[in-house]
């Protein structure tokens, strides 16, 4: 247990719970003890009992009451929201509280432990962190007698008195519920007192959505160990090793058909071909071993005992042959898918390559057309040119010889006197 007095804890908060809190009225066997609300957190479904009477539905935490309740255990630092998310478990937030409200000094809870089935306290450590608001009342501990009749009753002598006033937080946890047994007495106070129980869900209710995701996860987890415990007892068995195989064998088979079991009901060949394949593996080994065992108390012959042995023998390497075939045939699928994907990437690679060249080509000859175009339009322009003065030439020349012409004197006249 662990005691600290919480500053943060307000007169203001005392008076949210009472007035914004919807009460549930438990009722014992003559008047009212006490009234109590049971929140959870974001997607739990798991109710809550108050003995054998009162069960309650699970209401998702207010965002009013998370703020303050953050506030309060602050100084514990439970930062993690969700458990499946984040790795330190120790850090986790509570994932749901019991409230209890106590109008005066006649409501009170006798002795009991919160030893239900959702915290598996008995078993594990089951940590509890308890708010009071208010007046202060006497908390009670002591170590749980052997039942009698029934009743719940401490040992004598075992009974701690704490007195929990406005502000204190007091933790149980541990085996603390397996062992103790605790109660609020009833006081002659005529103050109300408020208490808030928080606590963690490890085994989520049946109905409760949690309940398949931690399932699945634990499931996983196991199918896992199962799978390596095969393995590991396939190879020994191999290797000729047969000494306490037997009781691996056996002690597995049951984590295995735990493996399978769902809802308590018993799956058998449920789940996927590898999955079958492990339980026809522990199957026949057990089948195998049982038979060895029979041959044995029968004193069967040398005869009969080596045949069965040779025959388990054979199952277990023909299932082993099929299930490395399996991993085989995986692992070629998984090489080939992977070289597709990388001729897939290089012929993209060679595609775009080739596309970009394409562009620069285009690029290029667009260039030497224009250039060719710019040329000929040059050249036609000089040949207009040359073609210009070649007559404009002409023309001179003729201009030439008609003036040469002019000017030569002309030949006298023949002479034609005889
Ligand atoms: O009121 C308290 O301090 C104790 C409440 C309690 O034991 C419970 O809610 O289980
Ligand atoms: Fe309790």
């Amino acid at each position: 247990m662990y005691m600290c007095q919480e500053k943060s804890v307000t007169q203001q908060d005392f008076l949210d719970l009472k007035s914004k809190v919807d009460w549930l009225e438990i009722h014992g066997a003559s008047a009212m003890t006490r009234k109590t609300m049971w929140l959870v957190g974001e997607g739990c479904r798991c109710p809550y009992n108050y003995g054998k009477q009162h069960q309650v539905n699970a209401m998702t935490f207010p965002d009013w009451f998370l703020v303050m309740a953050k506030r309060w255990l602050g100084c514990l630092n439970l930062n993690g929201e969700d458990d499946r998310l984040i790795q330190d478990k120790d850090a986790m937030f509570p994932d749901c509280v019991n409230l209890n409200l106590y109008e005066t000094g006649e409501h009170q809870v006798a002795w009991h432990s919160d030893d239900e089935p959702l915290f598996r306290g008995k078993f594990q450590d089951a940590r509890i962190i308890s708010v009071t608001l208010g007046a202060s009342r006497k908390f009670q501990v002591g170590l749980k007698a052997p039942r009698r009749g029934g009743i719940l009753k401490p040992e004598r002598g075992s009974v701690a008195n704490f007195n929990l006033g406005h502000g204190q937080i007091c933790t149980m946890e541990g085996l603390f519920q397996k062992h103790y047994l605790h109660q609020i007495q009833k006081g002659t106070t005529r103050q109300p007192r408020i208490n808030a129980t928080f606590r963690y869900i490890v085994e989520h209710a049946e109905g409760c959505p949690l309940r398949r995701l931690a399932l699945e996860s634990k499931r996983e987890l196991k199918h896992q160990r199962a799978h390596a415990v095969v393995e590991l007892t396939l190879s020994q068995w191999e290797k000729g090793q047969r000494k306490g195989l037997m009781a691996t064998v056996v002690k597995d088979w049951h984590k295995y058909a735990e493996v399978s079991a769902s809802n308590g009901r018993k799956v058998r060949g449920a789940g996927t071909l590898e999955e079958k394949l492990l339980l026809a593996t522990l199957r026949l080994c057990l089948h195998g071993w049982r038979g060895h065992l029979g041959v044995l108390r029968a004193r069967a012959s040398a005869k009969e005992l080596h045949e069965s042995m040779e025959m388990q023998r054979l199952n277990l390497v023909f299932v082993l042959w099929r299930l490395c075939n399996m991993e085989e045939k995986k692992e070629q699928a998984f090489g080939q898918v992977a070289e597709i994907s990388a001729i897939a990437y290089e012929l993209q690679q060679a595609q775009t390559s080739l596309l970009e060249e394409k562009i620069l080509l285009e690029g290029k000859v667009e260039k030497a057309f224009e250039a060719l175009q710019k040329e000929l339009q040059t050249k036609e322009e000089l040949a207009a040119e040359l073609r210009e003065a070649y007559s404009k030439q002409a023309m001179c020349r003729v201009c030439i010889l008609s003036t040469l012409c002019l000017r030569t004197p002309s030949p006298p006249p023949p002479n034609i006197i005889p």
